[in-house]
């Protein structure tokens, strides 16, 4: 077999994470590498969840713990691994003192009080599709704390706001592994080679179309929408967009960021202020959204402007293509 200079065997190998991050760094006089290890750290853990996600049904990590979480909702066992397994990492890394998790009602601390940052992490997003190989994520956001170093972390350095964030990303268990990533200088993706360990660039300076014809809602919750919202899914629906809804927050948001598109999930009767929480799941990825040039709303104001109370307070969420979300909003707000 002849190898040409097209042939994916001759291509050098793209820039790794590591590198890629350490170039990062020196662009900024001030960085220390605190954060750039901080990255690696969460890098290294999703590799482990990556094989446990993909070997889950061979070593009995699918169904439930019998066990509720802080949400009421019934614990998978990938949901504590992942947690475990993110809490292990950040502890034995040394740059975060705390962290807040989906999975935690309080603040975990890590031990290390010389940490210069605190991470909010929904360690495994997509949890109703974990048993039934359907692609889950885990999404994280990053902030320097706000108390002195070397004393105990607290609320406030969880409870800053979405503008506060210094770094946010996802990682997406999918057909491919993918690491996608925002420190408010653009959004890079790397997709995850397990034959090299290594996560490589492979989507550089993502940016979300203006427009776009896919929408992602569930629609099994259509009679509880307001009716504003009906109306624009009724109007989508005639210009014969096309429907996408995984119900895995980090697959749906990357597909319509890749291709256009709008993503929807409304305050409820059931959930009145939305189903998705705000600092592990919505503020990181409307942090990332953002610096992709999407417009992120919770139906009132921009996602990163709302001022958090709680560590696991919930909110209405629409993003995705500008145009697209500008015209909800128009709908909104007549
Ligand atoms: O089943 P619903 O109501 O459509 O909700 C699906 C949404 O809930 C979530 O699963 C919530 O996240 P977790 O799985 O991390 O709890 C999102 O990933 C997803 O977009
Ligand atoms: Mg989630
Ligand atoms: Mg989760």
């Amino acid at each position: 077999m002849e190898i040409t200079t097209s042939h994916p065997l001759a291509l050098p190998v793209g820039v790794t994470l590591d590198r890629y991050i350490m170039n990062r760094q020196t662009a900024f006089a001030y960085a220390t590498g605190e954060l750039s290890q901080l990255l690696r750290d969460i890098a290294l853990a999703s590799k482990i969840i990556h094989r446990e996600v993909n070997r889950a049904g061979l070593i009995d990590l699918t169904g439930g713990m019998g066990v509720e979480n802080v949400q009421g909702e019934s614990q998978q066992k990938l949901d504590v691994i992942a947690n475990i397994r993110f809490i292990r990492a950040l502890k034995n890394g040394g740059e975060a003192c705390a962290l807040l998790s989906e999975e935690d009602e309080e603040i975990i601390y890590t031990g290390n009080n010389n940490g210069k940052y605190v991470v909010a992490i929904d360690p495994l997003d997509g949890s109703s599709n974990i048993d039934v190989n359907v692609s889950i994520g885990t999404i994280f956001s990053i902030y320097r704390r706000v108390t002195p170093v070397g004393t105990l972390p607290q609320r406030e350095d969880f409870l800053q706001g979405g503008q506060e964030q210094v770094a946010a990303g996802y990682i997406l268990y999918g057909s491919s592994t993918i690491l996608v990533y925002t420190t408010g200088c653009g959004v890079n993706g790397f997709t995850y080679d397990y034959s090299l360990g290594e996560f490589i660039l492979s989507h550089p300076d993502i940016k979300s179309p203006e427009d776009g014809t896919i929408y992602s809602c569930n629609e099994g919750n259509l009679e509880q929408y307001d009716s504003s919202i009906q109306s624009y899914l009724a109007a989508c629906r005639q210009q014969q967009y096309t429907a996408r809804y995984i119900g895995s927050l980090v697959a749906d948001f990357h597909r319509n960021l890749l291709k256009g598109g709008i993503y929807l999930y409304p305050a409820t009767t059931k959930n009145p202020n939305g189903k998705l929480r705000l600092l592990y799941e919505c503020y990181p990825l409307a942090f990332i959204a953002e610096q992709a040039g999407c417009k992120i709303s919770d139906g009132n104001q921009p996602v990163l402007d709302i001022i958090p109370t709680d560590f696991h307070q919930r909110s209405p969420l629409f993003m995705g293509a500008p145009r697209m979300v500008k015209t909800l909003l128009d709908y909104m707000a007549t």
